[in-house]
């Protein structure tokens, strides 16, 4: 499988070489050069798989060239094996069209962990016997940040600068990543919003200077890896509820683009899903997009979700890319025109094409809070904000009588006051991470500058011709 930019000027790259690479030389996203298909029959197949296995059909076609199938199988029973549940992501039934797809038994109780755990393996498999090391720059609203250290720490060839707005993330997610201590895990507090700490890690990828002196990696969903591990739970949940045979449809909370676009791969690849429900919390750039064709970043409003207070969706320009004919110089004007003035307007082509499968909703504190508590008093479960923002906007969709699979992204227990403040009930931490506030902490502070946050890199990273 080859990959190709976004915005069309960065070499094409195989699995491998996309993988370490993160973002493209010409600041755009990699994605396939074109989408495998898994026909009718294959997909009836993946009936009674286990996750392993269902990873193994979803994900050969791209990382053909790279990894042959028993190499694929041993890193996904690796990373999988650390999951909590035997089922790794299990469908709850909430009610006769409602469920939940808990994607929070990973080691630090979120979505990213089912794609984390496997990037670990991949980064440690390319790396071996090369004396290559790799600079990882990340930011994080609260949960990649976790488990990607998680996935990471102590492992050679490999350090960690994890970029988090200070004070916006909740206190489990900020435990979670600071008191981890080993020795190549660096947590940086910033002054800002995620939108800032992003825009600062795409800085560095984008100025040659900088990154001509590391080797940067990313463990953002601009990564294409993330990405694709993320496809392979909903053919898992759509072929329990009938698929191929019977669409299904997915609410996903949305910030930086990269579930829900791993669920248009996932239509691309022929999964029958009959719609995308794009659920934002007020921070609501992706449902303009879908709604009005409006791409204008508003101002980030701290949320009881904050993992979604994101106002630039990196995965979006993904999607642009796909549905306006991977036109990849129309792009780069079209994301030069963003870069400058902070909007665009979608075209035709982009609306059109996105019309079909996505739909798109918008989910205020209220709604939240009732949500969470037709959960857990109509239905026995406590959810977190987040997963609470995508079963909101599933209630009210409008997609027919089809099944609509909610994607329960977190733990509740990282989103401890928020869920007490609207059902009453505090959730307990898990055992995994019950001692996590006897923890010591350690973490830097900076102020959100592209000469501060990369002086600060600069002086602890490994340069290139050291690895
Ligand atoms: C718990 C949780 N839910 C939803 C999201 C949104 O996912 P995405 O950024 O892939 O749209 C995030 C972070 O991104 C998250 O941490
Ligand atoms: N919600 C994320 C934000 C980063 O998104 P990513 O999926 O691009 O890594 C977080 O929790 O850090």
């Amino acid at each position: 499988m080859r990959y190709v930019s976004t915005r069309g000027d960065a070499p094409i790259l195989d699995f491998q070489a996309v993988t370490l690479a993160g973002l493209a030389s010409d600041g755009g996203l990699y994605l396939p050069e074109a989408w495998p298909t898994l026909s009718r029959e294959q997909i009836a197949g993946l009936q009674g798989l286990s996750y392993v296995d269902t990873a193994v059909e979803v994900m050969a076609p791209f990382v053909e060239g790279t990894l042959n199938r028993q190499e694929l199988r041993d890193l996904c029973m690796q990373a999988y094996g650390r999951f909590s549940h035997a089922a790794v992501t299990p469908l709850v039934q909430l009610d006769g069209q409602h469920w939940l797809l808990e994607l929070f038994h990973g080691p630090t109780l979120a979505f990213k962990d089912v794609a984390l755990q496997f990037l670990g393996l991949l980064f440690e498999r390319f790396l071996s016997g090369t004396d290559k090391h790799l600079t990882v720059v990340g930011a994080t609203s609260g949960d990649t940040g976790s488990a990607a250290i998680d996935a990471l720490a102590g492992r050679t060839g490999v350090d960690v600068f994890m970029l988090h707005p200070k004070g916006r993330v909740s206190d489990v997610q900020r435990r979670q990543m600071t008191t981890v201590l080993a020795p190549n895990i660096y947590n940086i507090a910033i002054d800002g919003s995620f939108d800032d700490a992003q825009a600062l890690v795409k800085a560095m990828f984008n100025s040659p200077d900088f990154s001509g002196r590391f080797n940067l990696s990313a463990v953002n969903s601009i990564n294409w890896a993330r990405l694709m591990a993320q496809v392979v739970y909903y053919f898992y949940a759509a072929v329990r509820l009938g698929a191929p045979e019977r669409p299904v449809a997915f609410s996903v909370p949305t910030g930086n683009f990269g579930d829900v676009f791993a669920g248009y791969v996932a239509a691309k690849m022929g999964l029958p899903i009959a719609k995308l429900i794009v659920a934002t919390n007020v921070n609501d750039i992706l449902h303009r997009a879908l709604s009005e064709g409006d791409y204008s970043q508003g101002t980030v409003v701290p949320t009881p979700s904050p993992s979604m207070d994101i106002q630039v969706s990196s995965n979006f320009e993904r999607l642009l890319f796909d549905l306006g004919g991977r036109d990849g110089v129309a792009l780069s004007d079209q994301m030069r025109g963003f870069g400058s003035t902070k909007a665009m307007r979608l075209t035709n082509a982009q609306r059109a094409g996105s019309e079909p499968l996505f739909s798109s909703d918008r989910i205020d504190l209220d709604d939240m809070a009732l949500a969470m508590r037709w959960a857990s008093e109509d239905a026995g479960q406590v959810i977190d904000p987040h997963t609470a923002i995508a079963l909101a906007a599933a209630r009210r969709a409008d997609v027919g009588d089809v099944p609509i699979v909610t994607l329960a992204t977190a733990h509740p227990a990282k989103f401890r006051d928020a869920v007490e403040r609207s059902t009453g009930a505090r959730p307990a931490l898990p055992k995994r991470i019950g001692d996590l506030f006897d923890r010591e902490e350690r973490y830097d502070s900076l102020p959100g500058t592209f000469e501060a946050v990369t002086a600060y890199i600069a002086e602890r990273a490994v340069p290139r011709e050291a690895g």
